[in-house]
C-alpha cells in the first residue's frame, strides 16, 4: 500500500510527523513517500501543487495531508496561493464526499464550548460535498477597473452552482452512512433564497425515497448554525454543500473541545481518499510545538478504515487516542485544570506508547 504524505505548511509538518509515527509503530507495511505541497510546494517548485506531487497523489492508494496556507502568501494571485493545492487535489482526484465526524470524547465534555450535558455522548457526522458549489463554480473573477488595472478593485464575483448528479451522489453517500448509524439525515440548505439550494432540496428529497428506513429533515443553514450550539444531539448525519459544510464543521469542532479533535476523510467513487484534519495550517501557533495532533492521527485511522481496509488497526488507533485522553494528557487547546499539559510530540509519543502496551 502506497501512501502519499503531504505535510504542507504551518503546523502541517508538526502534526503529520506524529501521525506518521503512529502508522509506523503499527508495522502495517505501508510505503510512505513525502512531497511538498502548498506554500512548501511553491517554494520548492514554483507551484502550490507541483506536478510531481500531484502524480504521487494520483498514484497512491491514499493521501495523508497536513494543511496548507500562510498569511505571507496572501498577496499572491489565486492560482498560486497555497490553498489552491488542496482545492486542486480534491478536484483532480474527484474527492466529492467529505466526512467530518464530530465526536465528543467523554474525557473532553468539559473542554467543549458548550455545557457538558449538551455534548455528552455527542456523535454527529457532517457530510460535506467537496468538489462543487461556490468554491469551484465558473465564472469567477474580478472586473477590470475603469483605469484598466487588473485585477480590478471595482467588482468581484463567484458562482454558486450544483448539478443534479452532484447532489444525487452526495445524497446517496449521506443516506447510506445514516443507515449504518441512527438513520437520520438533516439536509442543510438555503433554499429560501438560493436557486442552487432549491435544486439541492428537491434532489435530496427525491433520493430519500430510495431510503425509506432513514428519516430526512431539512434545515436552513442559519438555523442549523444555531441548532448546533443549542441542541447538537438532535443531529445524526448532516449533509450539505461545500461552503456551508466548511463553516458548520469548524463550528461543530468546538462542541468536541477543539478543532484539533476533528479528523476528516475525503473520498471519491473508487474509495481512494485524502485524509486531513479539518483545520488549517494555524500559522499563529506554528513552530511552537503546541498544536494538537489528534485530529491528524484520527484522520490516519480513517485512512486505514476507508481506503486500506484495515479496520482493526483503525480501531487500535482510536482506542489509543481514548487511552491518552483517559490518562489525562492534553495539548494546550484541550487543557483544563487537573489534566497534564503536553506538547505536540509528547502527545504523539503517548499514542505510540498506548499502541505498544
Ligand atoms: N485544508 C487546509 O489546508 C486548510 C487550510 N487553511 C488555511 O490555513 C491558514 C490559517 O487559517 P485559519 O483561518 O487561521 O484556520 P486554522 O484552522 O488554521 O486556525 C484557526 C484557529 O484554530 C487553531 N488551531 C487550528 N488547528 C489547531 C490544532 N491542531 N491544535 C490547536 N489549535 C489549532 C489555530 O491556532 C487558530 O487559532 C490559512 O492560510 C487558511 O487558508 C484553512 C483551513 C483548511
Ligand atoms: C482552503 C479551504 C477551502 C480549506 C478549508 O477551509 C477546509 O477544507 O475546511
Ligand atoms: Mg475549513
Amino acid at each position: 500500500m502506497k501512501i502519499a504524505v503531504l505535510p504542507g505548511d504551518g503546523i502541517g509538518p508538526e502534526i503529520i510527523a506524529e501521525a506518521v509515527k503512529v502508522l509506523e509503530v503499527l508495522n502495517l507495511g505501508l510505503e510512505m513517500e513525502t512531497a511538498p505541497v502548498g506554500g512548501a510546494g511553491y517554494e520548492a517548485a514554483g507551484h502550490p501543487l507541483p506536478p510531481a506531487t500531484l502524480k504521487l497523489a494520483q498514484e497512491a492508494d491514499a493521501i495523508l495531508f497536513g494543511a496548507v496556507g500562510d498569511w505571507k502568501y496572501d498577496t499572491l494571485d489565486r492560482p498560486l496561493r497555497p490553498e489552491q493545492a488542496i482545492l486542486g487535489l480534491r478536484k483532480a482526484l474527484g474527492l466529492f464526499a467529505n466526512f467530518r465526524p464530530a465526536i465528543c470524547y467523554k474525557e473532553l465534555t468539559h473542554a467543549s464550548s458548550l455545557k457538558p450535558e449538551l455534548v455528552a455522548g455527542l456523535d454527529i457526522l457532517i457530510i460535506r460535498e467537496l468538489t462543487g458549489d461556490i468554491y469551484f463554480g465558473a465564472p469567477r473573477g474580478r472586473r477590470v477597473a475603469p483605469d484598466g488595472h487588473f485585477p480590478g478593485s471595482e467588482e468581484a464575483f463567484d458562482t454558486m452552482r450544483y448539478s443534479r448528479p452532484e447532489i444525487e451522489r452526495i445524497a446517496h453517500v449521506a443516506f447510506q452512512a445514516a443507515q449504518k448509524r441512527d438513520k437520520r439525515v438533516t439536509s442543510v440548505d438555503k433554499s429560501n433564497v438560493l436557486e442552487t439550494f432549491q435544486l439541492w432540496k428537491d434532489v435530496v428529497t427525491e433520493v430519500a425515497k430510495q431510503y425509506p428506513d432513514v428519516a430526512l429533515d431539512h434545515m436552513y443553514v442559519d438555523n442549523a448554525a444555531m441548532q448546533l450550539v443549542k441542541e447538537p444531539k438532535r443531529f445524526d448525519v448532516v449533509v450539505t454543500g461545500n461552503m456551508f459544510g466548511d463553516i458548520l464543521s469548524d463550528e461543530a469542532s468546538m462542541l468536541t473541545g477543539s478543532i484539533g479533535m476533528l479528523p476528516s476523510a475525503s473520498l471519491n467513487d473508487k474509495k481512494q481518499g485524502l485524509y486531513e484534519p479539518s483545520h488549517g495550517s494555524a500559522p499563529d501557533i506554528a513552530g511552537k510545538g503546541i498544536a494538537n495532533p489528534l485530529a491528524t492521527i484520527l484522520s490516519a485511522a480513517m485512512m486505514l478504515r476507508f481506503s486500506l481496509g484495515m479496520e482493526e488497526a483503525a480501531l487500535k488507533i482510536e482506542a489509543a487516542v481514548q487511552k491518552v485522553l483517559a490518562d489525562g494528557l492534553r495539548t494546550a487547546d484541550i487543557y483544563s485544570e487537573g489534566t497534564t499539559k503536553v506538547s505536540t510530540s509528547q502527545m504523539g509519543d503517548a499514542v505510540v506508547k498506548a499502541l505498544q502496551a
